[in-house]
């Protein structure tokens, strides 16, 4: 009896989660789990049962469901029928000595399960360009054909693999798993793809998305049940635009940023160009199943059987800039901007933007304060009310109970994690600092002004807190140093090596083609070759999903940083008018001023 009732509810949760409209409540409507066509009852078989007892107004089921639909004639039938067939057992149509247990519940409306669709209100991610019916069936049929073939006996010009997951074949360059590049040295052929690739490049170049002829092209083959590990194709290794071509069966891929989950159905003959924010900052993968569930119409979900699926991804390789860095040992060509517009869409891109993506990750790993900066806050007066420009997530705005904090900060998602907090923040550019003159007794500034991008904007921010200030008031300005190895003693960015970020890239450099700007990138937990460049940021892995291979890639982000050279600091305050610097030190890695304004 009990092992009933468990299934009873089992067989319930399943059809919540297709997306049925359960209700408690006893309506007309009933839902007759395992009695649908999918399950091998027909409904033949189930009017035959109602007949004898009921009035039955529609029966309604698909080969699709392994559950009918059931509209009796009132509500005192179908309650009936509730509680006399509850848990019967039926012989299956078509599947000898083969039986099913039904069980029934009632439905808030009836449903029409030949009239559900899949939906296709899905929001796409931004930069997700999906292509229905790119390819015709006999172009289809024709590819597959010629791939199996190389699945079957690979020609020399490709390199074959059998994942755990998957199988694969790569042509142009053998795609490394683990490093997620390719070795541009070793091409796998002077001609690259097999020449029955010729028609579909022709018409992939001929649409406007692929601005270059790609030269990597793995071929993906899922058996039912396989899938692919949440990923962003390597950015440092391949071009901005990558391209999928899906041909056999549909698949449901899932794409996920931040909190932000995507889940959408991908056909065969379909192309999809992930460009962008798709790209870059989201992650896609496919889960290791036979069906997929998705949302279809009529409030029901639609189960999709998997089939064998093949995918072509097309990549355009980058070049390699670190040999030559490494070999010559110069530092790298640096362009920074030298005018405000310059300055402003780059920080736009590589500070304020960044933060905003990555702001539920920092907020996690950035939450401890800084024990010099929370003695500063407790040595001010009592009931002093204070100012922390450039707040992030809010570490220092609960620290001390004696004092009011107010927080500002560009990023909306950092603002919104201290509003969690039941902090008083705004947003704010900390150039423009939207308050009154004079209006705080003092103001803290961590680690904010060396993601200014020129001297002159990190000069102003400094007057910028000079003026909200009082007269008499203290600023606590801290910012990152070259010195990550001060007096003999190395700071905790260096001291935790290998636990975060050190798999980034070697010192390599980002262009800006449509600005011209340049930028060496930052080898995370080492020592700063130069004053200005850019920090990757690795969003943490997902630890809810078990990678199926190792092809698992969070997205890296780039944040601008100038980090100061020991004097640097005080040298732009002496610019200041109507201050002095109380104090100035070292702080782990660190250079901190006290300031205070004149009275
Ligand atoms: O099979 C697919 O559609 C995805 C393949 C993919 O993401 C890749 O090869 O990087
Ligand atoms: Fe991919």
């Amino acid at each position: 009896m009990e092992k009933m009732f468990k299934k009873n509810q089992k067989a319930k949760k399943k059809l919540c989660n297709n997306g049925l409209p359960i209700s408690e409540v006893p309506s007309k409507f009933v839902v007759i789990a395992n009695g649908g066509l999918g399950n091998g009852i027909s409904v033949h078989q189930l009017t035959a049962i109602f007949e004898k007892h009921w009035v039955v107004e529609r029966t309604n089921t698909s080969i699709h469901c392994s559950y009918a639909c059931v509209a009796f004639d009132s509500v005192e039938s179908a309650v009936s029928a509730v509680t006399n067939l509850q848990g019967t057992v039926i012989k299956k149509r078509c599947e000898q000595n083969k039986t099913a247990v039904l069980y029934l519940f009632y439905l808030g409306k009836m449903v029409d399960l030949n009239k559900t669709e899949i939906s296709t209100n899905t929001t796409l991610p931004p930069g997700l360009i999906l292509c229905e019916e790119f390819l015709s069936q006999e172009e289809e049929s024709l590819l597959l054909t010629n791939i199996d073939s190389d699945f079957t006996s690979p020609p020399p010009t490709s390199i074959f693999e059998k994942l755990k997951h998957r199988t694969v074949l790569h042509y142009g360059y053998r795609f490394r798993y683990g490093s997620n590049d390719v070795d541009k040295n070793e091409p796998l052929s002077d001609h690259g793809f097999p020449n029955y690739i010729d028609g579909l490049l022709t018409k992939l170049l001929g649409l406007p998305h692929l601005k270059n002829k790609p030269d990597q092209l793995t071929i993906n083959k899922y058996a039912p049940g396989d899938g692919i590990a949440s990923h962003v194709d390597n950015p440092e290794a391949f071009g901005e635009v990558i391209t999928t071509i899906s041909l056999g069966s549909t698949v449901v891929m899932e794409m996920k940023f931040g909190d932000k989950v995507t889940d959408f159905v991908v056909n065969p003959r379909s192309a999809i160009f992930f460009t962008g924010d798709a790209r870059y900052k989201w992650t896609h993968c496919i889960k290791q199943k036979k069906t997929d569930i998705i949302a279809g119409t009529n409030d029901c979900r639609v189960t999709l059987q998997r089939g064998t699926r093949v995918s072509l991804t097309f990549r355009n390789t980058l070049a390699v800039q670190n040999h030559e860095i490494k070999l010559t040992n110069q530092l790298p060509d640096v362009k920074l901007p030298d005018n405000t517009t310059e300055a402003d869409s780059m920080e736009k891109q590589y500070v304020h933007s960044v933060y905003n993506d990555i702001a539920e990750h920092f907020s996690q790993t950035r939450d401890k304060p800084w024990p010099r900066v929370v003695e500063f806050l407790s040595n001010l007066d009592k009931h002093s009310t204070v100012l922390d420009v450039g707040c992030g997530s809010g570490r220092y705005l609960k620290v001390c109970k004696n004092i009011t904090m107010f927080g500002c900060d560009y990023s909306k998602s950092l603002t919104n994690i201290c509003h969690t907090k039941n902090s008083h923040v705004f947003i704010c550019d900390g150039l423009n600092i939207p308050t009154r003159t004079s209006c705080f007794d003092a103001c803290i500034c961590i680690a904010v002004l060396h993601h200014l991008s020129t001297e002159q904007r990190r000069i102003s921010a400094l007057q910028e807190l000079l003026r909200v200030t009082m007269p008499g008031g203290k600023i606590l300005v801290y910012v990152w140093a070259e010195e990550q190895n001060f007096r003999n003693k190395r700071s905790n960015y260096l001291k935790n090596a290998d636990t975060q970020n050190h798999e980034i890239v070697e010192s390599s450099v980002k262009k800006d083609h449509s600005s011209g700007l340049s930028l060496p990138i930052h080898k995370n937990r080492t020592n700063f070759k130069q004053q200005d460049m850019l920090v990757p940021w690795k969003l943490k892995k997902q630890t809810t999903e078990k990678p199926n291979d190792n092809f698992s890639n969070p997205p890296t982000f780039y944040r601008y940083y100038h980090v100061f050279k020991q004097l640097e600091l005080e040298r732009l305050c002496f610019q200041c008018p109507h201050c002095r610097i109380v104090e100035s030190y070292h702080d782990n890695g660190n250079w901190a001023v006290i300031l205070q304004k004149d009275s």
